[in-house]
């Protein structure tokens, strides 16, 4: 399926953001891990989310919904599953439950689609090893691994990556070893918060966590806040599209999220928090974006883990900005389920965009945005909402080559952008 967007006017409403992904896979796998009955209310409905249920069933889990987004999870002792888990698309479900089966001491084989065959893998297996762990196979899936956990690690958690960081605490659960990661630019810390939640000892030093004595979880009730990485393209379609106002209510503030909300306030956003409230050990709030002018910008590589999945729609903003935007220390993108660095300046170009890889660097020239692409998207979720939103700012509408793998990070994309006045629809 093809979907177009096209310019109609502004953009106003309120969003309907759903759920956080990564705090959805943790409060599942979480749950799969304590014993007893964990609840959990806002869950994210999208494929890559229902990954990591359906696999944490093939564990001999119990994971049942009892309602829209409310889920009940009744953990304990894992078993190896009888056949191999398909992961889909997800990078955060299979290098979680790598960690989390090694530390459950089962053996599983792992599986993904043609996007997740094709990333590394070796950054969570090489420290599973170091722990003990056997694993067979290379550098992409499919891949084996077998617990027990038999060593404690101290590992150093370059590039930073919250999956890897917590492939590697999930691993130490099932021991009393040492378990330490150190990350000189810190990842999302989603892991951490959400253990200490479940009452595991997780210790934190400036940019080192470590497990504690208990490491056991007590089954409890998450309530999943909004997704900051799905309320970007809202609020970054509000900054660029003529006279919006658009706000998101109760999304995910954590600052090693929020990198893209600074980002639009650097760029001189016309932007506003309110309601900053504590939920879960988590922060978060209501944003507010009026459409204004924007100015280019520098981003450096420290900056990129707290908007990691935000860099495309960011490109976008970019586009609509006035001058150039120059961001930094963007190798992980080639490794998502696109290279993204090359795809954004592909699609960019092809509406008509002043944009180009530098290296690791993308530098992109804003100016009036004249659309009329076609854009080729790769299977790649964030590729294809930040080009629908692009459109929406375009002299001509802009056409993306594939949509449905939008449901593996937001399933209620279209219908959410229409509840702000966006018409995406599809074309033959
Ligand atoms: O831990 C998580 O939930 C995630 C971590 C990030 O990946 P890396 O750990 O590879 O940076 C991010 O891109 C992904 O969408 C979700
Ligand atoms: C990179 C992403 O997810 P994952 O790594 O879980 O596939 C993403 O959602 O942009």
């Amino acid at each position: 399926m093809k979907l177009r967007a096209t310019a109609t006017g502004p953009l106003i409403g309120t969003f309907g953001v759903p759920g956080d992904k990564s705090l959805s896979h943790r409060a599942l796998i979480f749950g799969a891990l304590a014993a007893g009955e964990t609840v959990i209310a806002g869950l994210l409905e999208s494929e890559d989310v229902l990954a990591t249920a359906t696999a944490l069933r093939a564990f001999g889990v119990r994971v049942e919904q009892f309602g829209p987004g409310r889920w009940r999870v009744i953990g304990g002792a894992w078993r190896s599953p009888d056949a191999p888990i398909d992961c889909g698309n997800s990078g955060t479900a299979v290098r979680l439950l790598m960690g989390a089966a090694a530390g459950q001491g089962v053996r599983a084989t792992f599986t993904g689609d043609a996007s997740l065959s094709k990333r590394p893998m070796r950054r969570v297996t090489g420290p599973l090893e170091a722990m003990g762990v056997r694993v067979e196979g290379g550098e992409r899936l499919p891949l084996t691994v077998e617990g027990p956990v038999t060593r404690g690690i101290a590992h150093l958690n370059v590039p930073a990556s919250a999956q890897v960081k917590s492939a590697v605490l999930l691993a130490g659960l099932g021991t009393h070893l040492a378990v330490e990661v150190a990350e000189p630019v810190p990842s999302r810390d989603h892991t951490e918060t959400m253990l200490a939640e479940f009452g595991v000892d997780v210790e934190r030093e400036g940019h080192i966590c470590r497990l504690g004595a208990k490491r056991t979880l007590d089954a409890r009730l998450v309530e999943v806040s909004g997704d900051p990485s799905s309320a970007a393209f809202a609020l970054g379609a509000a900054a660029i599209v003529p006279g919006s106002e658009v706000t998101v209510k109760n999304v995910l503030l954590n600052p090693h999220r929020s990198g893209f909300v600074m980002a639009l306030q650097r760029m001189g956003a016309d932007l506003a928090m309110d309601n900053i409230r504590g939920r879960g050990g988590e922060t978060i709030g209501d944003v507010r974006v009026r459409f204004g002018p924007l100015f280019g910008a520098e981003f450096t590589a420290e900056e990129i883990p707290s908007m990691v999945d935000e860099i495309p729609i960011l490109a976008v903003v970019a586009a609509g900005a006035r001058g150039e935007t120059r961001i930094e220390g963007l190798d992980e993108l080639r490794h998502k389920e696109s290279d993204r660095l090359a795809l954004m300046a592909e699609g960019l170009t092809a509406c008509g965009i002043e944009a180009r890889a530098d290296g690791d660097a993308l530098v992109v020239r804003g100016g009036p945005i004249r659309g009329g692409g076609q854009v080729r998207t790769e299977g790649d979720h964030r590729i294809a909402m930040s080009h629908l939103v692009l459109g929406l700012a375009a002299e001509q509408p802009v056409v993306i080559d594939e949509a449905e793998m939008i449901a593996t990070s937001f399933p209620t994309f279209r219908e959410a952008m229409r509840g702000i006045g966006a018409k995406i629809e599809e074309v033959a």
